[in-house]
Parts: C-alpha cells; sequence; structure tokens
C-alpha cells in the first residue's frame, strides 16, 4: 500500500489503487464506502472485465492504449492482467504493437511515464534522476531513439520500448515496477519528418554528434551509478553507430549489457541449438548465413562462433561457417571503410553482391535474418536454400512484423514445408499439406528478463559473456520435446515466467562462481529467487 493514503485519494493512486477489489472490512477502515460501487469483485473478475474492454477494441493500437489507460488507473491491475494472460497481450505491449505506438507516440500520448533526460539538460542529469519519486531504482532500460525495432529513428517516439521492456522485466522477471525506471535519452532525432510532426514530443533539433553525445552519456551513467547504487542499465535500441562503443566503454565500469548484441546473442545460439534437435545435425557442422551485419546479428554470430569453439573448432574454422551480409554484400576482408565491430566477421575471399548468389555459392543450413528490411527472403532465395538443403532453419529476426524478412506462411511454403521457422515477431501456426506447423518467436524477450532477474538477484557488479552462454543453455534446456514436434523451437510465450526463472538462477549462479556477485548464495538459488520475484497479489491492507 501507498502509505497512509485513503478515501479519493487512495483510489486515484495507481500503485495502490485496487478499485472494486477493496473488501468490505478495507472500505470501512480506509474511507473508501460510497465512492465505489458496492460489488465486491475478486482480482480474477477485474482481469476478466480487462480482457472483455479489449476484445471490444476496433484495433490493437487501440487496446495498447486502453492498456496504457488501465495502468494510470491501477499499476496493480494492469500486472495482474499481463501476468494472467501473458500470451495474450505480449503481442500489445511488445513487439509489434508497441512498434505502431513509438511511430503514433506523440499522437496517442495520455501521461507521462518514466524519465526524459534531454540534451538541454547537460549539467544537471543528476537533479533529474532524484527528482524520481517511485521507490528504489534497480533496473534501467534506456533508449536514445535512434534504432526503434526496425522502423529507424523515432526519436522521444521511442519511449515505448523501454516501458515495454520493463513491463517484461515485471511480468516474466518478476521485477517489481516500482524499481523499474524507463528512460529516454532525447538527444534530437534526424527524423525530418517527426520534427515537422505538430504532435512530436522531443526536441526539435538534430541529434548531438561526437564530443557532445558522449559527454551526455558520460553524465548519465555516473549520475546513475551516484543516485542508484547497484542499479543494472540495460542498453536498448541505440544505432549501431554507438550501441557496440557503448558497451565496450561501460561495461567494464557498472552492472549493464546491451540487449540488443548481448541478449539477442544468447537468444540467437539458443534457437540454433534447438533447431539441431529437430534436424539432428551438429553445431561445428553448420553453416550460417546472417542478412544484417549489426547488432543482433553480429552478438548472434559472436555467441555461435564461441560456442563452435568450445565444441573443438579452431576460431578460424568457426569464422568460415558465419558469413554476414550487409547492404555492401558480403562482408569480406579488404572492405574499405569496415567499422571496427565488423572487422572481426569479414572473411578473406571474393565478394558476393547479393542473397540469391551467396545462398548459391555458400550453400547455408541457417539463414538469419537481422537486416530490418520486411520480405528480403523472397521465393528465389528460399527455393535456393531448400534446394540444397532438406531442414533449412529459417529466423525472420527483424521487428515489428512488416520488417520480418519472411513471413510463417511464405517460410513454409517456400521450403515445401521443409524449414524450421522463427520470427522476433509472433506468427500464428499454419496449416500445410495436412500439418499444422507453429513458428517460435526467437526474441530476446526469452532472455532479458531472467538476465535481469538473475544479475538483480546475486547482486552482481558486472554482467560477463559466461553469463549470456549460461543464459543461452538454460533458455535451450526449457525447450521440450513437445515444442519440437509442433515445429516450435522455443516455449510458448505462456512459459516465459519459468523461462526467465531458468535463466536467471544460470546468471545467478554464474555470477556467484565467478566472484561478481554481492549478495551471498542462497542454499537453495531457484527456491530463493523464485521467492524474491514480484507478483502482482492483492494482500489484506493494513487498516
Ligand atoms: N528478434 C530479436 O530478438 C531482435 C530483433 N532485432 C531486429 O533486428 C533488426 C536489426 O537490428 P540491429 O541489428 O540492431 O540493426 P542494425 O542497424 O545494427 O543492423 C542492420 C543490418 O542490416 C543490414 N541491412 C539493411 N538492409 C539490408 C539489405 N537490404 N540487405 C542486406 N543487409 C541489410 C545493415 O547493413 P549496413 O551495415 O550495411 O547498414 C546492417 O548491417 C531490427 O529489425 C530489430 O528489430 C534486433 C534485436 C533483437
Ligand atoms: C526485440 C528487440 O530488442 C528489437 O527488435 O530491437
Ligand atoms: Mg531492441
Amino acid at each position: 500500500m501507498s502509505g497512509s493514503l485513503t478515501g479519493a485519494a487512495l483510489l486515484r493512486d495507481a500503485t495502490a489503487n485496487r478499485g472494486t477489489a477493496f473488501s468490505e472490512a478495507e472500505r470501512d477502515a480506509l474511507g473508501l464506502r460510497g465512492l465505489l460501487p458496492p460489488a465486491v469483485e475478486t482480482p480474477e473478475r477485474q482481469v476478466a472485465r480487462v480482457i472483455d474492454n479489449l476484445k471490444r477494441q476496433a484495433s490493437d493500437l487501440d487496446r495498447y492504449c486502453w492498456l496504457m489507460a488501465l495502468r494510470e488507473r491501477s499499476e496493480l491491475l494492469f500486472q495482474r492482467a499481463l501476468l494472467d494472460h501473458l500470451a495474450e497481450l505480449l503481442p500489445l505491449v511488445y513487439t509489434p504493437t508497441v512498434g505502431q505506438a513509438c511511430q503514433q507516440f506523440g499522437r496517442i500520448f495520455q501521461a507521462p511515464r518514466g524519465l526524459y533526460v534531454t540534451a538541454r539538460d547537460r549539467g544537471r542529469v543528476r537533479e533529474l534522476l532524484r527528482r524520481w519519486p517511485a521507490g528504489p531504482v534497480r533496473a534501467i532500460v534506456v533508449t536514445d531513439g535512434s534504432r526503434i525495432l526496425g522502423l529507424g529513428d523515432l526519436g522521444a517516439n521511442g519511449m515505448g520500448i523501454p516501458i515495454g521492456k520493463l513491463d517484461l522485466y515485471s511480468a516474466c522477471g518478476g521485477i517489481a515496477p516500482g524499481s523499474c525506471l524507463p528512460v529516454m535519452l532525447d538527444v534530437g532525432t534526424d527524423n525530418a519528418t517527426l520534427r515537422d510532426d505538430p504532435f512530436y514530443l522531443g526536441l526539435r533539433q538534430p541529434r548531438l554528434q561526437d564530443d557532445d553525445y558522449d559527454a551526455l552519456l558520460e553524465e548519465f551513467v555516473s549520475a546513475v551509478q551516484e543516485c542508484f547504487p547497484g542499479v543494472l542499465l540495460q542498453f536498448e535500441d541505440f544505432s549501431n553507430r554507438h550501441a557496440f562503443a557503448l558497451l565496450a566503454r561501460y561495461r567494464e565500469r557498472l552492472c549493464c549489457f546491451n540487449d540488443d548484441i548481448q541478449g539477442t546473442g544468447a537468444m540467437g545460439l539458443a534457437a540454433v541449438n534447438s533447431a539441431l534437435r529437430i534436424t539432428g545435425g551438429k553445431l561445428t557442422g553448420q553453416r550460417l548465413l546472417f542478412v544484417g551485419a549489426g547488432e543482433a546479428a553480429l552478438g548472434i554470430a559472436t555467441m555461435v562462433k564461441a560456442a563452435m569453439v568450445a565444441q573443438g573448432l579452431s576460431l578460424e574454422q568457426a569464422r568460415e561457417r558465419c558469413w554476414l551480409l550487409d547492404t555492401q554484400g558480403l562482408l569480406v576482408a579488404g572492405r574499405p571503410g569496415l567499422p571496427a565491430h565488423k572487422q572481426p566477421h569479414a572473411q578473406p575471399r571474393a565478394p558476393l553482391a547479393d542473397l540469391e548468389q551467396a545462398i548459391s555459392v555458400l550453400q547455408p543450413t541457417v539463414l538469419i535474418g537481422a537486416s530490418g528490411m520486411g520480405q528480403l527472403f523472397s521465393q528465389p532465395v528460399l527455393h535456393a536454400l531448400a534446394r540444397h538443403c532438406e531442414r533449412p532453419v529459417v529466423f525472420a529476426l527483424s521487428n515489428p512484423t512488416a520488417k520480418a524478412e519472411c513471413s510463417a506462411q511464405q517460410a513454409y511454403e517456400w521450403t515445401e514445408g521443409r524449414a524450421i521457422f522463427a520470427a522476433g515477431s509472433p506468427f500464428a501456426p499454419v496449416e500445410l499439406a495436412g500439418r499444422t506447423l507453429v513458428p517460435g518467436q526467437a526474441n530476446n524477450a526469452y532472455i532479458f528478463p531472467g538476465v535481469g532477474l538473475g544479475l538483480l538477484a546475486s547482486g552482481a557488479t558486472r554482467v560477463s559473456d559466461a553469463m549470456f552462454f549460461a543464459a543461452a543453455a538454460a533458455l535451450a534446456a526449457q525447450v521440450k520435446d513437445a515444442d519440437l514436434a509442433s515445429g516450435r523451437i522455443f516455449p510458448g510465450q505462456d512459459r516465459l515466467r519459468e523461462v526467465a526463472l531458468a535463466v536467471a538462477v544460470a546468471v545467478a549462479t554464474t555470477a556467484w562462481r565467478d566472484g561478481l556477485a554481492t549478495q551471498p548464495r542462497p542454499d537453495d538459488p531457484e527456491l530463493a529467487i523464485l521467492a524474491s520475484m514480484y507478483r502482482p497479489g492483492y494482500p489484506a491492507c493494513a487498516a
């Protein structure tokens, strides 16, 4: 309960309000009688009303708005509905609808949420952070809005992403919403359409560059360390112009990680390993072709190569099995202007210009799209893949749905139902030749909530690569034979909380093993972490 609030003030406090679930006794003790309709309802009945209302909305964006408005009335009911209907509501608070919400952010804006630190706040960032009213902050998700899903630079509209990611921290990772802080670093936007949009809510100026950008980031991270000691900082949807450099700069300074590089890396490694349980192949025998050579692709390629090396290949041999293609063609050594983050992935061979040619020549067994470009996996591309590979693995990781490199229907149809398909955004099962094929959702949502929980449970001071390998193994171990039998390489979204617990135990165990923890190791880590997880319960009021 929020302090000693009573009466109308209590009903207006979103963190404390339970609406019609206040009991008869609470209504008397808290001065609520007369301010509520007489029915006393169970949380289940309240959630049923939420679902009923959502069904009656005209569009998913309307459903998103309805849920955000609900949260302004009762955070508890919002969280309860999300937890009880995770698979159903995930596509609303997360991809794909959150993408639309970000695009329309200024139009659908109802109430501020989270913290805005802007280019104009140089010199007073600490002051802003100290202004945050909610309880002790344990987890921050921060973006600068420069690469929101596959939608590009959305400036301050990108705030929908940290909000959505933190909803999953609570619903899946069991981290209390009151200790989660979404942050928008508004450094301007290079999206001229947005800057001209009358409803745009961010700074109408070009993005800060170079030293000015770095100085604001430095001030922000220092202020975070000072104001919220021990906090976990997740970098999200920064463009690759800064993402790799920021990770390198800060990973040894505080407990932080980049979800798009590292979280996606762990998810991708687990996804490939799960798919191989269907094909019966070995990781060291695969040839992977990534379309895209940015954060997601390089995050996965780095982890896959390390896993191949751990299984006996030399780094050189592992490198020869992972090919990357970007807007300039295949990543080959000696290509002029290769940025530092791409260099370790370039291959000493003649360039190949296009995807179809690359497939014919390299004959990949695993094709991974992380390009942010919808429909790149055309019919000829998937035909070429299926020609040389009996069970091709096809991951269309780009979000939201319209940016997927192909749909589930296309992946199955164009490979005669032989593909093992998963996508970043959810796709419905596909009926083909009398079979029902169930695509998995290959999204870092299967990793980051558990990583966050494990880091906080162990009080980790730093986030290590070993933690992401442990997270990948824990996720892969959660995949059941029944999932694979339907073609789905990950557990259903309704099991995301269970998955997060398993990932958290693996991450925390790594922190305890490697001397990165500040919290004592409990006798039974799984039981202790489970007990620590937030549940949107309705305890009796201290009346
Ligand atoms: N499913 C999941 O869990 C995740 C999905 N994603 C999604 O992946 C996508 C990419 O994200 P991220 O890696 O961070 O973005 P980046 O901008 O870092 O990388 C995009 C890459 O795609 C390349 N590319 C763009 N168009 C083409 C094309 N036509 N042909 C070949 N390559 C192309 C770019 O080439 P160049 O380098 O030459 O510009 C770049 O290398 C986004 O849609 C995002 O939503 C991201 C993280 C997690
Ligand atoms: C899933 C995710 O992090 C992305 O698409 O950026
Ligand atoms: Mg992201």
